[in-house]
């Protein structure tokens, strides 16, 4: 049977994505992304959030006072204001980072501190006892203010290994000086799974809380992080989508999950652990950081099944090819259809979309059919709705919305008022045959602009569809500008969207193929509701 630690009466989730997080490469958010952030993990139900370091920027001062001012109502989750101890040879009373710390008017204040003796020496370039006199003045002032004070533990695993005597002496004073939880991080992310367990029970033999902040530079953050509870950390911290400096901190999604599903503690109410994928996109969409399809959990493709087999079996038992059910954390199961698929991917991909192909010999004559048009250069896998045209084609269930006559396009570097292209499309639509001229900027908005003229008398639907992503590829490498591309075409009518795929030689045709599909599925689809 799997370890299965007790649960502690007390656990912490410390999210620090709006401090650490922010420290990513490329991240930048606003006091109101800061805002926002907040207010969904508030929802989530984390118990602390680092809202950022106030006084080291006009940013995090400020969205501390919008926090203060009313802005954030927390129902679940406290704020915390993060800075470091005082500054070498001075006074925490007069440390205007410090008093910065107060201005913030946060029920928690959690200072980094220095545990590792180079880094007393060569950063901060005093002694090991003026390092642990800034932390215990630091903390004291700031307990004596009403403030409760956590120690990030900066470099503490490494400065175990150099000098485990004075990394455990900064343990004892911070908790002397009235620190509730003393955090050890894994500054430089360095570490691995096995190694944490040691290093955790000698600081656990101080009899204070102990907290895990864990860097990924090895891979290894989570499971550093997870390594550390069972040795006893009763404070996980962590970022969404597991932002941070440099390859990042401890995906707190993954962690919560791991120890609320695998582990069965009660950390969140399951009703909240279902929103971490919306709480994942959320953040995804205020940090303009496009979501890992992979992650954890929470992507896109965590419980995206492509492999024939695997398909076979989630037919019979989805828990046969799945670690846990995806609603409990708000997720879905989806089939995949390409050129592994067997006919169990395309018997559930269709009873996903509404059709019944329990037929094997049907099923296994559109298996074939979609090998075939993938081996030609379609991919089904990201478009959805060219697979569905597919299969209503295949089992005769397709209505002849129009048909295409004819299609012609001319492009040049000549720009006129209405663009630099011209098509013609011409269509029969209940046996009366249309011819539409359309103009447009480049061929593809010429044809779209003639193929909406034709459709719209009849089927006024047409005039919604909007051409949201292109996205073209080459399919032989080894070609030149004869090449076989394929073009994916992303469309939308306000309320939804659906991809369609052309192959061919010629890109327009491609395109055209893509665009034609668009159409057909966008017309012949019901929305829902
Ligand atoms: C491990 C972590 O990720 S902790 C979080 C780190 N986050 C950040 O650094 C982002 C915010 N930081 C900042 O905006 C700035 O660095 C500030 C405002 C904090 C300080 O800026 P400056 O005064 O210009 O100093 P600078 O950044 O060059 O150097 C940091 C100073 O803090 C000192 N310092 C470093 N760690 C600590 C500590 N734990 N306690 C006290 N002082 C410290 C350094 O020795 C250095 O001192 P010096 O000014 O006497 O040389
Ligand atoms: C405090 C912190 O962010 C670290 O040590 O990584």
């Amino acid at each position: 049977m799997p370890m299965v630690p007790v649960a502690p009466d007390v656990f912490h989730v410390y999210d620090t994505t709006l401090r650490d997080g922010a420290q990513q490469e490329g991240l930048r958010l606003t006091v109101h992304d800061k805002l926002r952030i907040a207010r969904s993990l508030d929802d989530l139900g984390v118990t602390f959030i680092e809202g950022g370091w106030p006084g080291a920027n006009p940013n995090d001062t400020a969205f501390f006072k919008a926090a203060a001012d009313g802005e954030l109502k927390l129902r679940n989750s406290q704020l915390v204001a993060f800075g470091s101890t005082r500054k070498v040879g001075g006074q925490a009373s007069s440390d205007p980072l410090t008093r910065a710390l107060l201005e913030a008017e946060t029920p928690v204040i959690t200072l980094v501190a220095k545990s590792h003796d180079a880094h007393v020496y060569r950063a901060l370039r005093t002694t090991l006892d003026e390092n642990l006199a800034m932390i215990s003045d630091t903390v004291k002032f700031l307990t004596g203010e009403g403030r409760r004070v956590f120690i990030d533990a900066e470099h503490f695993f490494d400065g175990y290994r150099a000098n485990p005597a004075y990394a455990l002496e900064v343990v004892k004073t911070s908790a002397d000086a009235g620190a509730e939880v003393v955090v050890m991080c894994d500054t430089n992310g360095g570490m691995l799974p096995g190694w944490m367990g040691e290093v955790v029970d000698a600081a656990g033999q101080v009899g204070v809380d102990l907290g895990i902040h864990c860097h990924n530079d090895t891979g290894c953050a989570v499971a550093n992080t997870i390594a550390a509870v069972d040795a006893g950390a009763m404070h996980v911290q962590g970022t969404i989508n597991g932002h941070g400096e440099r390859t990042g901190n401890a995906d707190l999604i993954t962690v919560l999950a791991n120890l609320q599903l695998k582990y069965g503690w009660n950390i969140v109410a399951p009703d909240a652990l279902a929103k971490v994928t919306a709480t994942s996109h959320a953040v995804a969409a205020i940090t303009h950081v496009q979501p890992n399809t992979r992650q954890p959990y929470v992507g896109h493709s965590a419980f995206a099944h492509k492999a024939g087999l695997h398909a076979s079996a989630i037919k019979v038992d989805a828990n046969l090819y799945q670690h846990t059910d995806p609603t409990f954390v708000g997720n879905d199961m989806r089939m995949l259809v390409s050129d592994m698929a067997g006919r169990a991917n395309i018997q559930l991909k269709g009873e996903e979309l509404g059709y019944d192909i329990s037929d094997r010999v049907q099923a296994a004559e559109i298996t074939d059919l979609v090998k075939e048009r993938e081996a030609q250069g379609y991919s089904y896998e990201a478009a959805d709705a060219s697979f569905e045209l597919l299969l209503r084609d295949a089992l005769g269930l397709s209505e002849e919305f129009f048909e295409v006559l004819h299609w012609r396009v001319w492009t040049g570097n000549e720009q006129g008022e209405d663009g630099d292209s011209e098509a013609i499309v011409k269509v029969r639509i209940d046996g009366e045959t249309t011819k539409l001229v359309g103009e447009g900027f480049g061929p593809l908005n010429a044809l779209d602009q003639a193929l909406t003229g034709a459709l719209k008398a009849k089927y006024p639907a047409a005039e919604t569809f909007d051409l949201v992503d292109y996205r073209v590829r080459i399919m032989d490498q080894g070609h030149g500008t004869d090449a076989i591309v394929r073009v994916l075409i992303d469309m939308t009518d306000g309320s939804r969207t659906w991809t369609c795929v052309g192959v061919g030689t010629n890109v327009i045709e491609a395109s055209w193929e893509a665009l034609y599909d668009c159409y057909r599925w966008g017309l012949s689809t019901p929305a829902a509701g």
